[in-house]
């Protein structure tokens, strides 16, 4: 029994946090270029010094990208918001009751909001004495995994009584999330009307140079890809699955090759029927949903293809759904009654 003047103390929970990337809270410029602001400010993501970089986001960059960008959301914004955004909401939801009662599940962006402060608070105000922070990218980078994790504990720094603390480790050659793929892309193929010549694994683009640095994406996008193939042998017969590397930013040399280029020259090659997937992407967005299955498209029929299929991600999936749960409650492991 605490004395009656004894501050509240809440029964003790475990939290769980889901963390994405972010995403611009309308598809107007302003909002995007304040959701741009932060993003491209991250020194996690933009490793130039501050004092070169910053002229030219402000000068230029934040001057002439808002406009497009915003464009480009307006035509897969949906009336619940930005994909990002309601593909984590929903599954967080369906994660909510799937560690039982003393478990509580939310989820925040890295840029925007739900800010990752404000849910880490949130999770220790509710009586969460340890948190799993999950960066939802099945392949570890500083610029999404390190930042992510960097934000809650810039937070944390700021608390007497910090919440004991585990981070869900990149997950991209887990037998689970590559079950998982290997599901969701045979469902989704034998759905199409036609039979891709090849298939396409397109992840997010780094610059060349994180590589040289150490930093282990591109090996992880690469393993992905090799365990996948391998998990899919008899669904590709003899088709080669092709990595790709999308969204090149700026003028600095980026991992190759290009997603656009390597569709570009398909049909020259006789392919004219190509499925493509995001692997690396837990959540359709703008990355997906416009630069794959919009201007993707666009370049591969301007090029001479015929047939065209984007392959969504896992999102909120059954599948998906499941494989989070099964990593999650790996790491939960000691935690859990
Ligand atoms: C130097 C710039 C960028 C780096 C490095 C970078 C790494 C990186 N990003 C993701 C995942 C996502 N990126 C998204 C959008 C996006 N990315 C950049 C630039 C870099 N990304 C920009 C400028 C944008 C905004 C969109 C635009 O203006 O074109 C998104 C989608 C966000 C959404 O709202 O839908 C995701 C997800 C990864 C995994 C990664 C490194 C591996
Ligand atoms: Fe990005
Ligand atoms: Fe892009």
């Amino acid at each position: 029994m605490l004395p009656p003047d004894h501050p509240p103390v809440p029964r003790p929970k475990i939290g769980v946090l889901l963390m994405n990337l972010g995403t611009p809270e309308a598809p107007e410029p302003r909002a995007v270029k304040r959701y741009l602001r932060e993003f491209l400010s991250d020194r996690r993501v933009i490793e130039i010094p501050a004092l070169l970089w910053q002229p030219i986001l402000r000068g230029i960059i934040l001057n002439t990208r808002p406009k497009k960008s915003a464009h480009a959301y307006s035509l897969v914004w949906r009336d619940d918001g930005s994909p990002l955004a309601a593909i984590t909401r929903a599954q967080a939801v369906a994660l909510k009751d799937a560690f039982g009662p003393g478990v509580m599940v939310d989820w925040a962006m890295r840029y925007g909001r739900p800010a990752i402060t404000e849910q880490v608070q949130a999770m220790k105000d509710a009586g969460c004495e340890r948190i799993l922070l999950a960066p939802l990218y099945p392949q570890y980078c500083a610029a999404t995994t390190a930042t992510a994790n960097d934000k809650a504990f810039a937070h944390l720094a700021t608390m007497r009584w910090q919440p004991a603390i585990r981070t869900l480790p990149p997950y991209y050659d887990d037998a689970l999330y590559i079950d998982a793929l290997k599901q969701q892309v045979e469902a989704q193929l034998a759905t199409l009307d036609f039979e891709p010549e090849a298939i396409v694994a397109s992840f997010h683009g780094m610059p060349q140079r994180t590589l040289e640095l150490g930093d282990p994406y591109h090996c992880h996008c690469r393993k992905t890809a090799r365990l996948l193939a391998e998990a899919m042998k008899e669904t590709l017969g003899g088709r080669e699955l092709l990595v790709a590397f999308q969204s090149r930013f700026g003028r600095a040399k980026w991992l190759e090759p290009a997603t656009d280029t390597t569709l570009e020259a398909l049909p020259a090659r006789g392919i004219k029927k190509v499925a493509i997937l995001a692997p690396g992407f837990s959540a359709d967005c703008i990355e997906t949903l416009e630069e794959l299955a919009i201007r993707g498209r666009e370049s591969f029929e301007e090029a001479g293809g015929t047939h065209f299929a984007y392959l969504p991600c896992l999102n909120d999936t059954d599948v998906g759904i499941k494989m989070l749960k099964g990593l999650i409650e790996r790491e939960l492991q000691g935690w859990l009654p």
